[in-house]
């Protein structure tokens, strides 16, 4: 039994073990909970304290599948997201995809919201409301959610492949190619040059909201490499040093794990030359003004003369922790410089 004590590596063995075996896996569904979607919006209900991702379990969802005409066996439409401290799995299930629709109106958004009194909101604005380790774990099961949804058929036989109870892969059972769930590795480099940063506007960004470059791997290629590429492409300059900065799962548009690093280009050859095709804009910032950035929380409302002051992405995107790690360092350089020796 995976009842070991509830260490690290004991939650990750119990999870490879729902993962690997089938039978593990669907004896789980029974004693595990049920983050809910509809089209991969995760439900939310608004308490006094804010909002929550409700999670069912099997007895609620049976009572829920009974009552609003569902079929058991859709709850192996679950995937495995995860496994709790205390060793209690953790699934989600799509009830809006078309399966659910056939079967029963009474599967639209409207009628299940008000039966399990909720809210099916959209990822990105869910990831605002929410706190905490459960916007990962949401954004997790969306992206895996959405992997199902976009992979029914083998891309070499055309025929129809087969999830595993856990969902960690698929199977063409015409040839037995398995399909694991892919992220498109995406480089996001905060390039400095002493005193300034360097930001940067795509046109569909969000007016006045500037951000780090940031640019998809190319098949092949290394994170050092990209992050070169990207600088190159982007900007016209050449990086000359970089640092490892942290990591991220992305949801947004698909599955992208962002790869953060800091940079700095060759001195004396920090002359931006922006690619139209790709940014909008892109220049120095110094300490002052990316301060003032940081003081506008979303879309701040435009000036008299039109212009909407520059904002930064909000705590959830990476991009900030890189531009959060500049600031830090610039004002302790800041606060040597005036300490008496
Ligand atoms: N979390 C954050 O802080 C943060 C910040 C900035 C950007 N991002 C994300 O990083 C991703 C990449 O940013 P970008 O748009 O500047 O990338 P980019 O500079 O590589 O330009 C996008 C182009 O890359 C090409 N491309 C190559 N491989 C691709 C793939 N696997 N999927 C989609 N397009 C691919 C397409 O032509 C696409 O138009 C975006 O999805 C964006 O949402 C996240
Ligand atoms: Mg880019």
């Amino acid at each position: 039994c995976h009842r070991l004590s509830s260490s690290y590596v004991a939650r990750m063995r119990y999870l490879f073990s729902l993962k690997e075996d089938e039978q593990v896996c669907r004896d789980a569904l029974s004693s595990g909970t049920f983050y809910l979607f509809h089209s991969l919006r995760p439900l939310l209900q608004k308490k006094h304290s804010g909002y929550l991702a409700p999670k069912s379990n099997l007895v609620e969802l049976k009572e829920m599948l009974d009552t609003l005409g569902g079929k058991e066996q859709k709850l192996e439409d679950s995937v495995l997201i995860g496994c709790s401290e205390n060793l209690m799995p953790q699934f989600a299930l799509d009830l809006g995809k078309e399966l659910f629709l056939v079967i029963s109106r009474r599967f639209e958004k409207p009628a299940l919201e008000s039966y399990l009194q909720g809210t099916f909101i959209e990822l990105r604005k869910a990831l605002f409301l929410l706190n905490g380790n459960v916007a990962p774990l949401l954004s997790k099961a969306q992206a895996l959610l959405r992997w199902h949804d976009n992979n029914q058929y083998c891309s070499k036989t055309g025929q129809p492949t087969q999830k595993n109870i856990a969902g960690s892969k698929r199977i063409c059972n015409a040839n037995g190619i398995i399909y694991y769930p892919q992220m498109s590795p995406v480089v996001i480099t905060l390039v400095s040059n002493g005193d300034w940063c360097l930001l940067a506007r795509q046109e569909t960004f969000p007016a006045g909201m500037y951000s780090a470059l940031a640019g998809f791997c190319d098949i092949g290629e290394t994170v050092e490499e990209a992050i070169y590429r990207e600088v190159a492409e982007e900007v016209g300059l050449e990086v000359e040093s970089l640092m490892y900065a942290g990591s991220q799962h992305w949801p947004f548009p698909n599955s992208s794990l962002m790869i953060a690093c800091h940079a700095t280009v060759r001195q004396g050859h920090t002359e931006i030359n922006v690619n139209k095709f790709e940014l909008e804009n892109a220049r120095w910032f110094s300490l002052e003004e990316v301060k003032e950035a940081f003081q506008h929380k979303r879309i701040p409302p435009e000036r008299k003369d039109g212009t909407v002051p520059v904002w930064i992405p909000p705590k959830l995107a990476i991009a900030r922790q890189l531009i959060e790690e500049w600031v830090q360092r610039q004002m302790v350089k800041e606060s040597c410089a005036t300490t008496p020796a």
